[in-house]
């Protein structure tokens, strides 16, 4: 097993547990590669904390994550797959991690991932996880994917590494560049959009409208279903990515999860320059309340993530007035 992060000013507690979490990725990444060949990592295996099924690479990622980091500088390991933080004997670190995001493509051999956020660690659970993500340490994720690869800051630029395909050493290859401020890419679930605030729907609506509309210009769209795999595709080309509250049962507060999920996510695309919101406030500012606590996300290029919020922060009825009064918005 081989992967440095020289140069970089990590402590050793740190640098040994993101070398423990690289060894952990290269093993999934085998397992992942094998899927059919033996058994089914997309068989049914439970229901998590927030009431998601579970499937078989969920529960193996969780533990194989959770057994590496055990002798580690980790105490709080908080996962996804967990009701509760697990307590670890000793160390300065709290780690939290969705061990595989992007479930529902595990077995249509779509990218999928793993998101981690570390923190020095505080003296209760509720002190090391709920507390502003701009405190994180290390914020990045895994991406299973034709390549695996980490990203990963540690609160001064972004880093990336690529596994050899079938071994596992990690090589360091170009940082990525900071995003492009504006994007014509856009990426939302957008069966969802009988369900979507006023605001959301008049951001989308402005962008279908393309080149006849109020923006005069096409856009394209991307959904994979994947927050990983639509991460890595904002960083490397920019975009704008959504997922809003809506008003289905369960998701005024949309589906993703803040500790998680989003925080790290948004420690990565604010050091590229690119902006992490709520639709209106900071993510690296905002406290979640719980550890499963989900989030409105709205992240990728600064200027269309300032674009929604501009929407939301209109009030009610003129944004409603938008619909008929498109020329507002133009770019
Ligand atoms: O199926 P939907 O509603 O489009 O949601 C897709 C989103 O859900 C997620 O799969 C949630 O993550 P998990 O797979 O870790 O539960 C994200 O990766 C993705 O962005
Ligand atoms: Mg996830
Ligand atoms: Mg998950």
């Amino acid at each position: 097993m081989s992967v440095s992060f020289e140069g970089l000013g990590l402590t050793a507690e740190l640098a040994d547990t993101m070398t423990r979490l690289t060894q952990v990725g290269a093993t999934l990444a085998h397992m992942i590669a094998r899927n059919g060949i033996e058994g089914d990592l997309s068989q049914a295996a439970g229901v998590n904390a927030g009431g998601d099924g579970q499937k078989a690479l969920d529960v193996i990622a969780d533990e194989a994550f959770m057994d590496a980091l055990r002798d580690s500088a980790v105490i709080h390991y908080a996962s996804e797959e967990q009701d509760d933080v697990v307590d670890f004997d000793t160390g300065s670190l709290a780690l939290a991690i969705d061990p595989l995001d992007g479930s529902s493509n595990i077995d249509v051999n779509v990218s999928i991932g793993t998101i981690f956020s570390i923190f020095p660690a505080a003296e209760t659970h509720e002190a090391s996880f709920l507390r502003p993500g701009s405190e994180q340490i290390a914020g990045g994720y895994i991406i299973f994917g034709p390549q695996t690869a980490l990203v990963v800051s540690f609160g001064n630029g972004v880093h990336h590494w690529v596994l050899e395909p079938g071994g596992d050493t990690w090589t360091r290859v170009a940082d990525p560049r900071p995003l492009p401020q504006d994007t014509s890419e856009y990426a939302i679930n957008a069966s969802n959009y009988r369900h979507w605030p006023v605001p959301v729907r008049a951001f989308i609506d402005d962008l279908v409208a393309g080149a006849e509309g109020p923006r005069g210009r096409n856009f394209n769209m991307r959904w994979i279903a994947s927050l990983v795999a639509e991460t890595h595709r904002i960083i490397t080309r920019g975009g704008v990515f959504l997922y809003p509250g809506d008003d289905r049962d369960g998701y005024a507060r949309g589906r993703l999860r803040h500790v998680y999920e989003c925080a790290p996510i948004a420690l990565l695309v604010t050091q590229l320059g690119g902006g992490a919101t709520d639709g209106a406030d900071q993510i690296l500012s905002n406290i979640p309340n719980r550890l499963h606590a989900r989030t409105p996300f709205v992240f990728g290029s600064s200027a269309k993530v300032a674009r929604v919020a501009a929407y939301y922060d209109l009030p009610h009825d003129e944004t409603h007035a938008l619909f008929n009064k498109r020329g507002l918005f133009r770019s």
